[in-house]
């Protein structure tokens, strides 16, 4: 696999999460602030998980100093557009977070919502393509990764 970028969020725990391949493979890291985590709310959400649920149901619904995951969706998605859109990169790797990829991936597959969220594994991947301007979305990682 020919690796060509490697495009990061700022966050300290995703840079460290492609550190050590950026080293091996001597590409060094982008970042991109669109792939932050997706900001739920600015207040201390004791129920954070009951709200971040209802996230999944009401993609306009926005919490105090948060953002809806409409937005969230379409930040990390311009993202990864100017990635496919690029011919002179052909593949790249992505760094993000849990509920923004998984906002990103509900737009290639619907049915992907808060309870496929919470099987996702940490890390986890998935493998993009983009087939005669198909999205096509695939989990690479396998559970017996898990350590
Ligand atoms: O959505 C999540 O699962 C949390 O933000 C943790 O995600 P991360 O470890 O991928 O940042």
């Amino acid at each position: 696999m020919n690796i060509q970028r490697i495009i990061s969020s700022p966050f300290v725990r995703a840079v460290q999460t492609i550190e050590r391949l950026s080293k091996k493979i001597e590409l060094e890291i982008e970042i991109d602030k669109r792939l932050s985590e997706r900001r739920l709310s600015s207040e201390d959400l004791p129920d954070w998980l009951e709200k971040l649920k209802v996230t999944y149901d009401d993609f306009d619904l926005k919490l105090p100093g948060g953002e809806s995951s409409r937005e969230a969706a379409a930040r990390i998605r311009q993202t990864v557009d100017d990635v496919l859109l690029n011919d002179n990169t052909d593949t790249v790797i992505i760094v993000t977070h849990g509920n923004i990829l998984s906002l990103l991936i509900n737009q290639f597959d619907n049915h992907f919502g808060f309870d496929q969220w919470r099987k996702m594994s940490n890390p986890d991947v998935y493998l993009l393509t983009y087939p005669n301007e198909n999205y096509h979305i695939e989990r690479m990682w396998k559970e017996e990764y898990n350590v």
